[in-house]
């Protein structure tokens, strides 16, 4: 469909020439192609990592025209200012960010708004300053074109001067407030605004623009790396495929809903309160069954309200036919609109939540029956969306009621008379040749005839009777014109074009004139009256988006036995399921235990192949995002502690295209990971190091762990590599679990995709799985001697160092003062707590003296195994690499004493539970 008034992909400075502007050719890439690969310098997240599938590797509810302006002051952790103008939904985001070196909160914001345009300074492009640089080379990934405009389009007056006239009225002191030294983010919107104007000739009507303040807080930051491993918003196998989280969730019944969920999956709240809202609200409509069908009746066939309030509010600078012709139609849908918000406000009526009651009070008929009034009294009823030509030509002719203007009335009968005799003419027409003759009218052809080969003879053209003239066959379909026809036109074509001196016939021209002109200028006056409007219109259909939102994940409850979770301070989900996999399993998923706290923190996942480890970490993270959107979550029970930044290493693509440095990329990932994580992040990890020698990756991955232990953040990290688990079990805050097996007689493995405390047991489950295959039965067979030989120099070398028994004693004690704090913060009081408090006592007493009494066991253990004299073994060689690993284990692990502190506050927490 032609889209006018549309900024152009790549702007030409000859729109405009007082407008400087810089031709840039990164438009010309092509953004389907996803065969570049390169690194993101400066980003920490490779682009080698995965192929690319699309403009933009994240499917967008459907792609949008937004532009974005940029600008930033530098620094050792600089201030960027970006703002957003959506030219579909009319609406304007600005946002001033503290970013790193790295500018991934920047890069997030892009990802979410997916700018079609990015408005840079000509002098940030040279010299390129690093922010340049990095958005550069994210333009394939973010779909964007880049364009350069000078710098004294950057405004602060102008922004402001800008959000002064466009803000909707309400909302204008609130906003200027908000934006109070958010310098950078004012001149950006001012950029854009002028980029529209002068470049695209587009503006917005007064107090008619949805303009917010985002601040960098209160959105979790999901990199995109992670949003792409996890695949939150799209399937990497198959873009196209619904088995993606947003896929799952979007049972959203309007556009609204499914751009917000969109929005929400890539930014999930932080803020609790805000959450708990939704919480409740989803509570309240999944529990109420007559409120929640009725409600989802109403947000059938809802309009896209967003598109129909910003096309009433955009001023062409040159309004061409189309948009002319369109005004009708968005005023028709604006009335559908505003009749389906009172069937929201009838469907919500008894809520009890605030989010719910809330928008049941912006969808009160107070707010619609105005403007539903205006065009109601206004427009004919009976007129109805028109596409076709003959269709807009007579909307746009009959649209008015009559009585409202009398000019146009008058106009309207004359010119009505002499389209009836247009009319008369092809029935007699058809009368006369005895076929079905249909009049059609196109603006540039005018009127013609359009015929069905079936009502011809031998369906040839050629049988046509002579009256009928400029004969063109159109598959099923013959269109021509007759004398009289053309003669028509040719009135109709010299009214259109605004000559009326045409001999004959100078009435109908007339006529016709004066219709289109009253029509027009009507409509624009009306138009112009329900811009006054424009701040509640916009209300509810953001209303709508949410109750839509809400309905969608109230519909999941229901249909997948969600659970509502809580927000505490500890992740505690009991049967947890993967929201995706069970759905698109045959078979019946097997849920999940999971539990982190701060002594729990770091979970080093192990498990045979194919035993659900990556199915397990991913699902911890996916059920986190749910939460943080406000959604239920599959599981029994689930408590999670609100997190500000997640962050995921999984699922590495081993395609040729990819694997150009699968390390190096590996790394960068791990680097940006570790620059940026903090104690309120989670980060899942899987398979880290695999893409390099055994040695090194395990090495790394062992530094990389403790980094990550150290950050306090809670991680999940699956390897395949025992080893890490050995070492880092001891270290305060790590757990060793595994996905459980079961091995028969016959040494087959049964999954059981039960998550169990320790660290895997089966020392040779690759090999196993190698058996299956089959590996040749030679090849087998020396593949489990050098296993053997491993197996046993690594026993050699183990034995029990006094820094891991300090290790073992601080965690003790620790875990007793989390368990004393919980118990302190708890609801469990009197005769129930003081016998809980004993058995932790003696549980504590218990474990102490067996750790001290392993120091005994293991002196001689270790002089014991000093003394064994093994026999080199054929390939001993080889692995002794390998065991020198274990050398480093004590390296490790560091020495912390327990405090007197940590233990005399342990006592008075316990006292005073007592
Ligand atoms: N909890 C579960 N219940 C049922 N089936 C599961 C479960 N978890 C995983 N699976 C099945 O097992 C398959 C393998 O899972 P996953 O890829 O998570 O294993 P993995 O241990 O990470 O494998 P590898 O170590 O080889 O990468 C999945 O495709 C899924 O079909």
């Amino acid at each position: 469909m032609l889209r006018p008034n549309r900024p152009p992909t790549s702007y030409s400075a000859a729109a405009d020439s007082s407008y400087p502007t810089y031709s840039y050719s990164y438009g010309d890439y092509n953004t389907t192609s996803g065969s570049r690969p390169g690194t993101r310098r400066g980003t920490g997240r490779p682009s080698t990592a995965r192929p690319r599938t699309g403009a933009s590797t994240i499917a967008r509810v459907e792609r949008q025209e937004v532009v974005c302006a940029i600008a930033e002051s530098r620094g050792i952790s600089p201030t960027v200012g970006l703002s957003f103008i959506n030219i579909d939904t009319g609406e304007a985001v600005l946002c001033q960010i503290c970013d790193s070196q790295t500018y991934v909160k920047t890069l997030h914001k892009l990802q979410v708004y997916g700018p079609t345009v990015i408005l840079c300074m000509s002098t940030a492009a040279s010299p390129k300053s690093k922010l340049f640089s990095i958005i550069e080379e994210s333009l394939i990934e973010l779909g964007s074109k880049l364009t350069l405009l000078d710098r004294r389009y950057w405004s602060e007056s102008s922004g402001m001067d800008y959000i002064h006239d466009l803000a909707f009225a309400d909302d204008v002191e609130a906003i200027k407030l908000s934006v109070t030294g958010a310098y950078y983010a004012v001149c950006c919107i001012a950029a854009i605004l002028k980029y529209l104007d002068l470049g695209c000739g587009t503006t917005f009507a007064a107090r008619s623009l949805r303009i917010k303040f985002e601040s960098g807080q209160g959105a979790m930051l999901i990199d995109v790396s992670t949003i792409r491993s996890l695949e939150l918003v799209q399937n990497l196998q198959n873009p196209k495929s619904r088995d993606c989280l947003f896929g799952l969730l979007n049972e959203t019944q309007t556009l609204m809903g499914a751009r917000m969920l969109r929005s929400n999956v890539l930014q999930p709240l932080t803020d609790k309160e805000t959450i708990i809202r939704r919480y409740d609200a989803v509570d309240e409509l999944q529990a109420k069954e007559q409120m929640f069908y009725a409600t989802r009746g109403a947000l059938k066939n809802f309009i896209d309200a967003d598109k129909v309030l910003t096309a009433l509010i955009i001023i062409p600078k040159r309004p061409s036919i189309y948009t002319t012709e369109q005004s009708i139609n968005h005023i028709i849908m604006l009335k559908a609109f505003v009749l389906s918000v009172s069937t929201v406000y009838e469907a919500l009526s008894g809520a009890r939540c605030p989010i719910l009651a809330t928008i049941r009070e912006i969808c009160a008929p107070e707010n619609a029956l105005p403007i539903q009034r205006m065009i109601e009294e206004t427009i004919n009823e009976d007129v109805t969306y028109a596409k076709q030509p003959l269709e807009l030509r007579n909307q746009r002719t009959w649209a008015v009621k009559t009585g409202v203007h009398g000019l146009l009335d008058v106009a309207r009968q004359t010119y009505k008379e002499n389209m009836a005799d247009a009319y008369q003419y092809i029935n007699e027409l058809s009368e006369e040749h005895n076929m079905k003759v249909d009049l059609k009218y196109e603006p540039a052809r005018g009127f013609y005839i359009r015929i069905s080969t079936s009502e011809i003879e031998s369906r040839d053209e050629r049988h046509l009777p002579v009256v009928f003239t400029n004969i063109v066959r159109k598959k099923k379909y013959i269109e021509c014109q007759t004398l009289v026809l053309m003669k028509r036109n040719l009135k109709v074509s010299i009214v259109t074009s605004g000559h009326t001196s045409h001999l004959d016939c100078v009435q109908v021209m007339n006529a016709y004139h004066e219709v289109v002109l009253c029509s027009d200028a009507f409509i624009q006056e009306f138009i112009e009256k329900v811009r006054c409007h424009m701040s509640a219109l916009f209300k509810m259909s953001e209303a709508i988006a949410m109750l839509d939102m809400i309905s969608a994940f109230a519909h999941l409850v229901t249909v997948y036995d969600y659970v509502k979770p809580r927000l505490t301070d500890t992740l505690g989900l009991k049967d947890a399921r993967h929201p995706i996999r069970e759905k698109i399993m045959q078979t019946k998923f097997i849920p999940n235990d999971v539990y982190a706290t701060q002594q729990c923190r770091f979970q080093i996942v192990t498990g045979c192949n194919m035993s659900g480890k990556s199915t397990f970490i991913r699902s911890v993270a996916l059920l986190t995002i749910m939460a943080q959107i406000g959604s239920f979550v599959p599981a029994r029970s689930a408590s999670f502690p609100v997190m500000n930044q997640l962050f995921a290493r999984v699922g590495m693509d081993d395609s040729i295209e990819c694997n150009v440095s699968t390390f190096a990329a590996e790394m960068r990932e791990m680097a940006f990971i570790l620059r940026n994580i903090d104690n309120h992040s989670m980060a899942i990890i899987d398979e880290l190091g695999r893409g390099t020698s055994t040695r090194d990756g395990l090495a790394i991955a062992i530094a990389i762990a403790e980094a990550m232990v150290d950050s306090k953040a809670l991680v999940w990290f699956a390897t395949h590599f025992r080893d890490i688990a050995t070492i880092l079990s001891e270290r305060n805050g790590v757990v060793a679990m595994h996905l459980a097996v079961e091995v028969s007689e016959n040494d087959t493995i049964t999954m059981l995709y039960k998550a169990v405390g320790g660290m895997v047991q089966q020392a040779h489950y690759g090999l196993a799985l190698a058996s299956v295959v089959p590996l040749p039965p030679s090849v087998l067979a020396d593949a489990t001697l050098f296993a053997h030989i491993l197996e046993r120099r690594l026993v050699q070398k183990k034995k029990m160092s006094a820094n891991v028994l300090n290790e073992r004693r601080r965690r003790l004690i620790l875990d007793l003062k989390e368990h004393l704090l919980q118990a302190y913060n708890g609801s469990l009081e009197g005769e129930l707590l003081a016998s809980w408090l004993m058995e932790l006592q003696k549980e504590f007493v218990n474990r102490m003296t067996s750790i001290n009494a392993s120091v005994n066991e293991d002196d001689v253990e270790g002089h014991i195994e000093e003394r064994d004299d093994q026999p080199e073994d054929e390939g001993a060689d080889m692995m002794d690499e390998v065991s020198e690993e274990e050398e480093h284990e004590d390296q490790s692990r560091s020495m912390v004493s327990v405090t007197s502190e940590t233990l005399s506050s342990a006592r008075a927490i316990s006292e005073n539970g007592r």
